[in-house]
This record gives structure tokens, sequence and C-alpha cells, in this order.
């Protein structure tokens, strides 16, 4: 069947639908990983975001039902340029159609996904639809332009209550605003009593469980819309061991008078380069984010800058200079894309005083 998608510079590509049929709106972004479409479509973070791959076959190794980042899909759409739909891995359960469709996910095929990335790139990113309902150019721009784009995503993808994953070990309060199933696995691995909390949780409800460290985790949207987390994170930071994750790290920044900002086109895919300067060691990392911490908003402030990116130089990583408080905008759990940084989460355990 065929479908459109058309971009609010007014560009448009014929393609074939697959997944859901339907007509869809969100924010264009582009990732360029080989592989992870899974745990990409699953990640909480991309709410609201229609997903233009680079690589161009997607599908090829089926889905299964272990490597999900979350119960379902929170983008608003898929853009690929092949799908493969034989799933030739042992563990596929089924293909990348099957679960577009289960989850009614408006996906396309057969467009030049290239051609694509590079608009994004000069023009930064951009509204788009995607359409397999036959409307005009002229229904599909008025839909467009009648639809708001929303970034505070992080409100609808929280748990909407206090969860407890029991564990012999330390115990962490996780501030979900979407965390990824992955970040959850590394603490599990480290034996952590886990709870996870709402994003609006006080700071009351987060120390009432007694826990040796704070995690906030990523999440969708712009970090500057979720107020009671960067009011409560104020707290948090001076008076327990705390890191921060991607949006979590955003949070810090700004909890702390530092400023965040919105980029050009962000970074997403599993191949980013990240200088560690305190170790003099690079990472290949795997990322997510359209909005990064300003890095002069830093310089006057108790943070300090210990990672950059090797590509543009942007803030990849800061730490407090005396509390134990530090955060990463990569993802050092992975999932998908190198867990070279999962070092990032045995750091966090000694922090808080080491296995117990
Ligand atoms: N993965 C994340 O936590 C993303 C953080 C934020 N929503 C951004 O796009 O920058």
């Amino acid at each position: 069947m065929e479908s459109i998608l058309y971009l609010e510079d007014g560009s448009i590509y014929k393609g074939k639908a697959f997944g859901k049929i339907g007509t869809t709106v969100g924010e264009l972004v582009f990732n360029t990983s080989m592989t992870g479409y899974q745990e990409i479509l699953t990640d909480p973070s991309y709410a609201g975001q229609i997903i233009n791959m680079t690589y161009p076959l997607i599908g090829n190794y089926g889905v299964n039902n272990l490597e999900n980042e979350s119960s379902k899909i929170h983008a608003k759409g898929f853009i690929v340029k092949n799908i493969s739909n034989q799933a030739f891995n042992y563990m596929s359960e089924k293909n990348i159609d099957d679960m577009l469709k289960g989850m009614d996910i408006v996906g396309i095929y057969g467009v030049d996904t290239r051609s694509i990335t590079k608009k994004i790139r000069n023009s930064g990113v951009l509204k788009c639809v995607i359409s397999s309902e036959n409307l005009s150019i002229d229904e599909l721009k008025n839909i467009l332009d009648k639809t708001e784009i929303k970034d505070d995503y992080m409100k609808k993808v929280s748990t909407k209550e206090i969860i407890n994953i029991p564990g012999d070990g330390l115990r962490v309060a996780l501030i979900d605003f979407g965390v990824k199933q992955n970040i959850i696995n590394n603490l599990k691995q480290r034996e952590c009593d886990i709870t996870i909390f709402p994003y609006n949780a006080s700071y009351e409800e987060i120390m009432s469980i007694n826990p040796d460290g704070v995690l906030l985790s990523n999440g969708p949207g712009d970090p500057k819309e979720v107020k009671e987390a960067i009011e409560t994170s104020k707290k948090l930071i001076k008076n327990i061991p705390t890191m921060g994750i991607c949006l979590g790290h955003q949070i810090i920044a700004l909890a702390v008078g530092a400023n965040t900002y919105k980029m050009k086109y962000g970074h997403r895919g599993g191949n980013h380069g990240v200088y560690d300067i305190e170790r003099d060691r690079s990472f290949i990392t795997s990322q997510n984010h359209g909005y990064a911490v300003d890095a002069n908003s830093i310089k006057d402030k108790e943070f300090i800058v210990t990672h950059i990116n090797l590509n543009d130089n942007t803030v990849e990583g800061m730490r407090h200079k005396n509390l134990p408080v530090f955060s990463v905008q990569y993802h050092p759990e992975g999932s998908p894309g190198p867990q070279d940084s999962s070092y990032i989460f045995d750091k966090f355990i000694s922090m808080l005083g080491g296995e117990k």
C-alpha cells in the first residue's frame, strides 16, 4: 500500500506502508545505529518523535520478547529504506511489521532515508507527517500545521505508582522520567534494592525509603518542562549521592543553575565518541538526545565537565567538585549500542559505599 512522508519544509517522499495504516505527526529525528531497532522503538525517550533510520535494512533479525526497553513503542512513527520481514535469528518471535501493527504505530519504507537525514542535518529537526490514508498534499500540510509538538512527554511515560524491586544490596531510589529497562537491569545485576518513583515524587517521599543513593533516569522531552524534578533535585544533590543519565543529567544541570538548550539535530546512534577527561580515555557510546547542557553555564557553578563529545565538543558528563554527584549525557547501559561505559554503574555503586 502507498504511503507518503511530508516534511515541514515541503519535501515529499513517496513510499510503501507498513505497521498500522493511518496518519501520524511528530518531530522527525534520525538514528545512525546499524542494529537495535527493537530497543530504539521501545525506548521511552523517543516519545512524540518519528524516527528515520539511516541504516538501509531494518527487521532482518526479527523482534523478540526479551529486548524491549519498555512495554510499548513510544515513538510516533518509523521510517526505513528497506524492511525485511524474514527474521533470521533464533530468538525472533515476530517480524517488524507485526510489531508495529501490534502496537498501532505507522511505518513507511522505500524512501531515501539518507536524503531525509541530510535535510535534518541542514535545517535541524523538523515536524513531519506520514500517511497511508490517501490524503492530498494540501490535507497533509493542513494536518501538519494544525498539530503542535509537545515536549512534556516525560509526564506521560513516567510510572504512576511507586514500585519496589527487592534486592540484597544498596537501596537506590530511581526517579522515572521514562526509564529504560537496561538501566534497571544494570542496577539489578549489582544487587540493588530499587524503588522506582514518579517524575514528580517529592524530596520527602524519596527520602522516606532511606535510600543509599538516587538515580535520575533518561526520558523524553525538554528538561525545562519537568519543574517539579528540578526543584526536588536541588535538595537531593545537597543531601544524598546522586547520578543522572541523559534527561537526568540535564535536570541536575538545571537544578544547579546551569542551562540546557535544544541542539540542531541531536545525537542518536551507537557510535558517538566521548572523551572521559579524568580517565584520559575515549569511549564509543550509545546516545539519544536532542538537548544538551551549555558548557559555559557550568563554569561558575560547583560542577566540572568530565566528558565531552569528540564530534562537536558538547558536554557529555559532569561531576560536583566536592559532593558525590555526577551525571552523563550518553547511555552507559547501551541497548542498543556499546556497553563499554557500563563502568559508570560501578562508579555509582562505589560512590554509594560499594556492594553490600
Ligand atoms: N534519552 C534521554 O534521556 C533524552 C533526554 C532529552 N529528552 C533529550 O532529548 O535531550
